[in-house]
C-alpha cells in the first residue's frame, strides 16, 4: 500500500527496506514482495512529482532483451509493451558515408525471448510495477522520504533514518526522522546516493568533458531520412549523433563541446541549427523537450556492505550510447533480491557472490562497452574511422558475427556474470 511517513500503518520493521523507487527500487520491491517478504520502499519524490514527470524528459528509454526477461518473469512485460515500441533493427552511419550497418535482432531468436529492444520510458515502468506494489499487503511504499542511514549495531539487520523530503518537509512544520529496522537494505536511491555516501564508497572515475544535449521532436525522421532504423548511432568527427525513436517522439543525442555554454546550447535557435544539420528542412523543427546533462563513467568501489546491498546508478553511473545503463542496474535489481530470498531461506551464497559478480559486469562490461561506443562515434583519424566502418560492415553481413555483436550489444553477453540464482525470483 502507498503510506506517509507519518502514517500509523507504516511499520517500524520490514524484511528489506529499499531506497529509492526509480526502476531498480520498483524492480527489487516487485520480486522482493512476489517472494512473500515484507517490502517498504522510501522514496524522495512525491507521487504527484514522481507520476507527473514530463515523459520526454526521461533519461532512460531502452529496454534490452534480458532485461524484459526479467520484468516478464515478473509478470509486467506485456503491460509494458502496451506503453512501448518494439525495436528490432539499429544502424551504425555516418553523417558523409551514410548507412554502415544495419542490425537485425532477430539474428538472436533463439538466444531470448524477446529478440528486440522496448523503447518506453522508464517511468512507465516505474508506474505499472507501483500499481502492482500497492495492491500488496506485504509492501509499504513511501513518497517524500529520504533514507538518510542505514548503520549496522548487531550484524542481525540493518537500522535506518529515514527523513521527509520534498513538499512533505519544506515547511518544517511535517513529521520528524523515522527510525525502522529492516533485516536488509537495497541502496536505490540513484548517482547522489545518500547510502553510499554515509557507507563511505568512494564512486570512482571520470567525467567526460562535454556534456550531452538530448532534444525530442514530434517530426519523423522515418519520412525524413528513408531506410532509417529506429535506433541510429551516426558517427562524425565534428559532431555525431544518435537518433532514436520513442512510442511519442524522436529524440536526438548531440554532445556540446566545453566551449558552449548550457544556455547557449539550449537557445532555441542553437537548437534548430543542430536540427536542421541533420536533415535540413524549410520550417523549424517541432520541439517538445530539451536538456542538457553532464555524464560520468564511475563504478563504486564496493557493492554490498554488511546487509546492504549497492544497486543501478548508486552503484554505477555510465554513458547512455548503448542504453546500457538502467538495464543493468535492473539486472542489479533482479541479482539484489534473489540473493536475498536465498539468504532468508538460508542460502548466503548468492549474497556473498552479489558483489563481485554485479561488480564486474558494471566495471568490464558496462564501462568498457558504454566508452567503446563514445569513441567510434567521434573517431578523428579517418583510416582508423574507415576500418571501424568496415568492421561493422563484416559483422552486419555475417550471421555467426552478427549474432556476437547482437548479444554483446544487446546485454545478453553479460547474463553469465549474474549470481546463480539471478532471475529466479517471483
Ligand atoms: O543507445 C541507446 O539506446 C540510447 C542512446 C540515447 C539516445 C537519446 C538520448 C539518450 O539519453 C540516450
Amino acid at each position: 500500500m502507498l503510506v506517509g511517513l507519518n502514517d500509523p500503518r507504516l511499520p517500524r520493521d520490514a524484511d528489506v527496506a529499499i531506497a529509492g523507487l526509480g526502476p531498480v527500487g520498483a524492480t527489487a520491491a516487485l520480486a522482493l514482495a512476489r517472494a512473500g517478504l515484507r517490502v517498504t520502499v522510501f522514496e524522495e519524490a512525491a507521487r504527484e512529482t514522481a507520476a507527473g514527470r514530463d515523459v520526454a524528459e526521461s533519461r532512460a528509454s531502452t529496454f534490452h532483451p534480458p532485461t524484459l526477461e526479467i520484468l516478464d518473469d515478473l509478470g509486467v512485460a506485456a503491460e509494458l509493451h502496451e506503453v512501448g515500441l518494439v525495436s528490432d533493427t539499429y544502424q551504425y552511419r555516418d553523417r558523409t558515408d551514410g548507412l554502415i550497418a544495419h542490425f537485425d535482432l532477430k539474428a538472436i531468436s533463439a538466444d531470448t525471448r524477446f529478440p528486440y529492444r522496448l523503447q518506453s520510458e522508464q517511468q512507465n515502468l516505474v508506474e505499472i510495477i507501483t500499481a502492482r506494489l500497492a495492491a500488496m499487503p506485504n509492501v509499504h511504499v513511501v513518497h517524500g522520504a529520504r533514507v538518510r542511514s542505514a548503520g549496522q549495531p548487531d550484524g542481525a539487520g540493518v537500522a535506518l533514518t529515514v527523513e521527509p523530503a520534498g513538499p512533505a518537509a519544506a515547511g518544517g512544520d511535517g513529521p520528524g526522522p523515522l527510525a525502522c529496522r529492516a533485516g536488509w537494505a537495497i541502496a536505490a536511491d540513484g548517482a547522489h546516493s545518500a547510502l553510499r555516501a554515509e557507507l563511505g564508497i568512494a564512486f570512482t572515475g571520470m567525467t567526460y568533458p562535454e556534456r550531452f544535449l538530448v532534444v525530442s521532436t514530434t517530426d519523423d525522421f522515418e519520412t525524413l531520412i528513408p531506410g532509417i532504423a529506429s535506433v541510429n548511432y551516426i558517427a562524425d568527427p565534428d559532431e555525431w549523433l544518435v537518433l532514436l525513436r520513442t512510442p511519442l517522439h524522436w529524440r536526438a543525442l548531440f554532445p556540446v563541446p566545453e566551449g558552449e555554454t548550457d544556455e547557449a546550447a539550449l537557445d532555441p535557435a542553437a537548437i534548430q541549427r543542430r536540427m536542421q544539420g541533420v536533415v535540413e528542412l524549410d520550417r523549424d523543427y517541432a520541439i517538445t523537450h530539451a536538456r542538457i546533462y553532464r555524464v560520468h563513467q564511475r563504478v563504486a568501489e564496493r557493492f554490498r556492505v554488511g546487509r546492504v546491498l549497492l544497486a543501478g546508478d548508486s552503484a554505477h553511473i555510465n554513458n547512455p550510447l548503448g542504453g546500457l545503463g538502467m538495464n543493468s542496474g535492473i539486472h542489479d535489481a533482479a541479482a539484489a533480491a534473489a540473493a536475498i530470498i536465498a539468504a532468508e531461506g538460508g542460502d548466503t551464497g548468492p549474497v556473498d557472490a552479489y558483489e563481485a559478480a554485479r561488480r564486474a559486469v558494471a566495471h568490464d562490461y558496462v564501462r568498457v562497452v558504454t566508452h567503446e561506443n563514445w569513441e567510434s562515434l567521434q573517431e578523428e583519424d579517418l583510416a582508423e574511422r574507415r576500418g571501424k566502418a568496415d568492421d561493422m560492415r563484416r559483422a552486419a553481413a555475417d550471421p555467426a558475427l552478427a549474432r556476437a555483436h547482437l548479444l554483446r550489444s544487446s546485454m545478453l553477453a553479460a547474463r553469465v556474470h549474474e549470481p546463480e540464482h539471478a532471475g529466479s525470483q517471483g
